[in-house]
């Protein structure tokens, strides 16, 4: 046997790794080569075009057969059959599997034979088909020497995929280690501590009241039918537990509507949004990035974000709703912002969310459904500590002056040394003419 990955960013088609993934990617490299070296065997990583290299790598190594899990995407899957068949004119056998989902996309279908566009519809129907167990690991691995020519030529500097100058990933290494092992321990902990409370706790963004397994679910350091599993062993009629499992179904979701909705990333799916008079500012795009809104609950979801290169999922709705809503900024850009600094950054689920929050996808949540930030921080993070940890500037504030600042009294921030417009911004936006212009821009449509 001969494990191989390739990083192939020569094909255009395809959406870049973005920055954090990359970090995340060179950590779950070296953490399966350790594994695999302690079964005598190594993991060869390749950069180049996979349609080059894997043809090449089975020729050179008078390979029997090549496998590899499904991708998704109609682009992806395009370039896989472009693949098989090539290495099925040179005589070598090829064969796919899903792996990163529960089950095969095709299978959860209307009566009509149609895919599902509702959540609700789709899970009801998923529920009643059943997920393979996952199959455990091999008890005997035995493995074949590598290539030196390819490897002289293709191989992957994995050096290259972490940061030089600057270095940005010293949060993301204090909050993170890639890597199978630690995928399992965040889900036995979950299991022990948070999933009874995951109702509840999962709104909390002030506490860590959930897995924190997206980013080893996102990079295949453990599989949804593992997390499957553990949950029907755990019992689903605890109310926590299924809950959680609805959540991983979202994350089915996402994967089934990327599969039969190429073009979920790119474009609005409720058709009226194609017409949508979004805004270009420059100024308020930086701001929202760098969590200088002014704005405390969006900057400290933001500023999280940066730092750890994950956000709380109700911090991720408020800052996408104001993104799209209050700054009235196309969901594609915040799309590409998350894309480039998530460590879990996923094609699917994030695309999804993004067309979600914004209200232009098909099961979305209403576009006047304009989350009021404020409301969001004193319901959600009611004693202030998320915002206090990410926005340490206002920490001294209390009540609903740290929610909203330009509306505490001016002895009031003198005492917590916050001085608008110097030590912390003036929100760039009135709340409720950003609300107006948003409900403006849609009743236009
Ligand atoms: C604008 C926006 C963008 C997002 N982008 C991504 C992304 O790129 N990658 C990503 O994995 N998630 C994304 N999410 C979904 C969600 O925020 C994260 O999956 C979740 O916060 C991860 O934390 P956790 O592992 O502790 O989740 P838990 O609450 O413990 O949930 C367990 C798992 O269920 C899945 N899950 C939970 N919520 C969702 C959801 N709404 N949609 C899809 N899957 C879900 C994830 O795989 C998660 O690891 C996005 C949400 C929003 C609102």
């Amino acid at each position: 046997m001969i494990c191989v990955y390739v990083l192939d960013d020569e094909t255009p088609a395809l959406h870049a790794l973005g920055s954090a993934s990359r970090w995340w990617l060179h950590g779950a490299l070296s953490e399966l080569r350790n594994t695999l070296n302690r079964h005598h065997g190594t993991l060869l990583t390749l950069k180049g075009s996979a349609e080059k290299l894997i043809p090449q790598l089975a020729k050179d190594t008078g390979a029997e057969g090549v496998y590899w899990h499904h991708r998704l995407h109609q682009k992806e899957r395009e370039q896989d059959e472009r693949i098989a068949s090539t290495l099925n004119k040179q005589g070598t056998p090829s064969d796919a599997f899903w792996g990163t989902v529960l089950l095969d996309p095709t299978l959860v279908q209307t009566k009509e034979g149609r895919f599902y566009q509702v959540f609700t519809a789709f899970w009801k129907a998923f529920q009643k088909q059943d997920v393979p167990e996952p199959l455990d690991p091999p008890a005997h691995l035995s493995f074949s020497p590598l290539p030196d020519d390819l490897l002289s030529k293709y191989r992957l500097d994995e050096a290259t995929l972490l940061p030089a100058h600057p270095d940005w990933a010293s949060g993301l290494r204090a909050t993170w280690e890639p890597g199978e092992k630690e995928a399992h321990e965040h889900l036995e902990d979950f299991l022990r501590h948070d999933c009874v409370r995951y109702g509840k706790g999962r709104d909390e963004m002030g506490r860590e009241g959930t897995s924190r397994l997206s980013p080893y679910l996102a990079s295949g350091a453990i599989s949804p039918r593992q997390v499957w599993e553990a949950i029907q062993k755990k019992g689903v009629h605890d109310e926590g537990a299924s809950i959680f499992l609805s959540e991983i179904g979202w994350r089915e979701f996402a994967k089934y509507t990327l599969f039969h909705q190429p073009r979920l990333p790119d474009v609005s799916l409720g058709q009226k949004f194609g017409k949508m008079a979004w805004r270009t500012s420059e100024k308020d795009l930086i701001a929202w990035q760098q969590g200088r809104t002014g704005v405390p609950v969006v900057d400290a979801g933001m500023r999280q974000l940066w730092k750890t290169g994950w956000m709380h999922n109700r911090a991720r709705m408020i800052v996408g709703s104001f993104l799209t809503k209050h700054l009235l900024i196309d969901w594609r850009q915040g799309e590409a912002w998350f894309r480039d600094t998530l460590v879990d950054a996923d094609w699917a689920s994030n695309a999804m969310n993004w067309q979600w929050v914004a209200g232009t996808g098909i099961d979305a949540s209403p576009f006047f459904r304009i989350f009021n930030p404020t409301r969001q921080g004193v319901k959600f993070d009611p004693d202030g500590d998320y915002i206090r940890q990410w926005v340490p500037e206002l920490k001294k504030l209390s009540g609903k002056d740290l929610f909203e600042p330009w509306n505490a009294k001016e002895d009031e921030l003198e005492r917590a040394g916050v001085r608008l417009g110097r030590t912390y911004p003036r929100p760039i936006v009135d709340l409720k003419d950003g609300r107006d212009r948003a409900m403006g821009a849609f009743r236009s449509l």
